[in-house]
């Protein structure tokens, strides 16, 4: 099976972690006889560097071309004081829209061998397995207009909020159609005691609710959520929400596992078409340090391999693998304040695990 991946490293500890999960694809390639066939892009501050733009429309065709991407990062301080059509973000937003990749999946999981690792108390994180369903092509994020104005005879500043029906609708489906594969229950998290976009998006949710009988909805406001994820988090099976409420609790969610650098996501539009990246961002202050956890963008890979490719047993032997390293207590800087081993030493680490599982 040949298939093409798209790399695009980005920013920060962008080249660092991509690095860390090409190796890793191209071990499961090797060992499992696959053909993968990379190919690299320029996104956010690089691609403002090298061609003016944040995202070069050569990067599009790229990911159009081929059957997966695996995406690092973007932005960092030398870009900050850009207009706002000339920041590193700007291309990540941009990607998403281009490819029109509006299921965004960030499982939260607490791995037994993080339990001590975690903010949160060990009874409390214990057996926790939350996936986070977050719309990604609208919302505050994308609405127009977006813009610095003169109000009331004072400064002032527009960002605008719209769904279509239809943007909420099918990321609900899709939101119910992994509950129904999990443990069967929806939280769906809104602030429809403020907004307009979150009544609709109760009234969404309540009609999608009826296709799929054997799963259970719950509506929480999204200040609630904020609470109750890190009260009882075992509560939630499927929280689906809107896009800016999405990043917000999935960094939060990131501690129950111990670390941000433990996050992986999946951008999907629908088709087995995916984009994959780390949930968190460039990382400036360690950039360029080899002290960034990759095993976020290692565990990413596993999605890749899982949702477009459909290689379960090789996605499953990386998340083993990576449970595995852990348990032996590796472990990098954001997760021990002792011992810590280097992204390229963890990475080493997965892939002899990887080796060991598939040839034993
Ligand atoms: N998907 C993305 O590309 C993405 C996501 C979030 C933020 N950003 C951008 O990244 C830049 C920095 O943002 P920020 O500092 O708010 O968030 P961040 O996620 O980059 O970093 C937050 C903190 O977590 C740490 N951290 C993050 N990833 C880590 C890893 N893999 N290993 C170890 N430690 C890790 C960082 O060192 C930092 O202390 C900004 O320009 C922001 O816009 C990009
Ligand atoms: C960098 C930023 C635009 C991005 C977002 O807000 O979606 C990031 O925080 C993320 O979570 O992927
Ligand atoms: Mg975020």
């Amino acid at each position: 099976m040949i298939k093409k991946i798209t790399t695009l490293p980005g920013d920060g500890i962008g080249p660092e972690i991509v690095e860390s999960g090409k190796a890793v694809l191209q071990v499961i390639a090797d060992l499992y006889g696959h053909q993968f066939e990379f190919q690299e892009g320029l996104i956010g501050g690089a691609a403002i560097d090298a061609t003016g733009v944040p995202l070069p429309d050569e990067t599009i065709e790229r990911c159009q071309s081929s059957d997966a991407c695996l995406l690092g990062a973007v932005g960092g301080p030398k870009w900050d004081q850009q207009p706002p059509h000339l920041r590193p973000e700007k291309g990540l937003l941009a990607i998403r829209q281009a490819l029109n990749l509006y299921a965004n999946l960030r499982p939260v999981q607490a791995l037994d061998a993080l339990i001590e690792e975690s903010t949160l108390k060990p009874e409390v994180v214990s057996g926790v397995d939350v996936l986070i369903v977050r719309e990604l092509t609208g919302g505050i994020y994308f609405g127009e207009p977006r813009e610095r104005r003169t109000i009331d005879g004072e400064e002032g500043v527009v960002d605008t909020l719209v769904y279509k029906k239809s943007e909420i609708e099918r990321l609900l489906h899709r939101a119910f159609q992994f509950a129904e594969i999990r443990g069967k229950h929806v939280t769906s998290v809104d602030k429809a005691n403020v907004l307009e976009s979150s009544r609709m998006w109760r009234e969404c949710a309540n009609e999608v609710a009826t296709h799929y009988p054997s799963v259970t909805l719950e509506h929480m406001l999204v200040d609630n959520a904020a609470m109750q994820l890190i009260r009882q988090p075992k509560q939630f099976d499927v929280l689906v929400t809107e896009n800016l409420f999405g990043d917000i609790l999935s960094d939060e969610a990131s501690m129950i596992t111990g670390s941000l650098g433990m996050l992986p996501s999946a951008s999907l539009n629908g088709t087995a078409f995916g984009l994959y990246e780390p949930v968190h961002g460039s990382a400036p202050d360690i950039a360029g340090l080899n002290q960034a956890n990759p095993l976020a963008t290692i565990a990413s890979t596993a999605m890749l391999l899982r949702y477009s490719f459909g290689l379960l047993e090789e996605a499953d032997c990386i998340e083993q693998a990576i449970n595995q390293v852990l348990l032996k207590g590796y472990r990098t800087a954001d997760l021990t304040n002792a011992n810590a081993i280097s992204t390229e030493e963890m990475t080493k680490a997965v892939i002899k695990e990887i080796k060991v599982a598939i040839h034993s």
